[in-house]
């Protein structure tokens, strides 16, 4: 089987400088707050590998760490530690920190789309759908004008968003908004499609369509996805393999099924037994 396409390291983000105590690789703590110097570890030794065309879910409470990794995945912000490695940009697993200011535009341009759970975070309220898609392909390089429009048009057309690619994305419901950024994360064919809660906040008829597109374009695409959701019912749907984040630091990992029937760690217990 091939190796993963995307690595993390021993990841860390810590708000603050540390001390002795909270350095200390043996450091444990309830919080994710040092209760000597109070740095904010937001992440801790995250590690994990995803595989080529699999759907990896990270779980986990509001503070959990989950948006600080996925915009540690799409280059945000660096790591203070640790390390993530893509394997799409060059041969085998390179580390990202390695690559020039270049490099890293074409990985996000071309290797890696993102979904955020604030669609604002993505999308031009005051463009039009197909101007926000249109963008990203500027962003990538592409000149002819008539020829991005019609992929515009045809990555609308399979987000259910046929006629509407000329109206403002601001006029459009949160659904069909994060359908736009689902199209506009898709249209340069990345190799990894990284999801922030992309349904919450969503009425449940649209948070299932838009999920159920989602698993369309996975099926077809045959990408890789980092679905990050506190929603186990989300998570059983979509992904097969998972890691549970608490207070930055991975508690358990496993399969899906295994998290759900059998949670070895307490915090994944309690986390499973009050979705229940
Ligand atoms: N600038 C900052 N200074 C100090 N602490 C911060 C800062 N930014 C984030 N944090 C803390 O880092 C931790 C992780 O934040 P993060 O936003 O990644 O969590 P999350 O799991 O995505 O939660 P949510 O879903 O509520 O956004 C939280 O405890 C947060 O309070």
């Amino acid at each position: 089987m091939a190796g993963p396409v995307i690595r993390a390291e021993r990841l860390s983000l810590r708000h603050g400088k540390g001390c002795a105590l909270c350095h200390a690789p043996d450091f444990v703590a309830e919080t994710n707050i040092c209760p000597q110097c109070g740095t904010v570890w937001a992440l801790r030794d995250v590690s994990f590998d995803v595989m080529p065309g699999e759907v990896f879910g990270i779980v986990g409470e509001s503070g959990a760490g989950k948006s600080t990794l996925i915009d540690i995945l799409d280059f945000a912000r660096d790591p203070s530690d640790g390390a993530i490695l893509y394997a799409p940009w060059k041969e085998g697993l390179v580390p990202v920190h390695d690559a020039t200011a270049q490099e890293r535009r074409y990985l996000r341009s071309f290797e890696i789309g993102v979904v955020h759970q604030n669609p604002r975070r993505n999308l031009m309220m005051g463009v039009s759908a197909g101007g926000n898609v249109v963008e990203r392909m500027l962003a990538a390089g592409n000149r002819h004008i008539g020829e991005m429009r019609g992929v515009a048009g045809d990555m609308l057309d399979h987000m259910e968003l046929a006629g509407r690619m000329d109206l403002k994305t601001g006029t459009l419901s949160m659904g069909m908004r994060q359908r736009v950024q689902i199209a506009r994360a898709l249209v340069n064919s990345p190799k990894v499609l990284l999801l922030d809660e992309p349904t919450t906040g969503l009425d449940l008829s649209v948070q299932a369509r838009t999920l159920d597109l989602i698993r369309q374009v996975h099926r077809r695409l045959g990408l890789a996805i980092i679905l990050v959701t506190h929603d186990w019912s989300v998570l059983r749907l979509m992904a097969r393999r998972a890691i549970v984040l608490k207070a930055g630091r991975v508690v358990e990992r496993g399969t899906v099924a295994q998290l759900m029937e059998d949670p070895q760690a307490p915090y994944t217990q309690l986390l499973v037994s009050s979705a229940l």
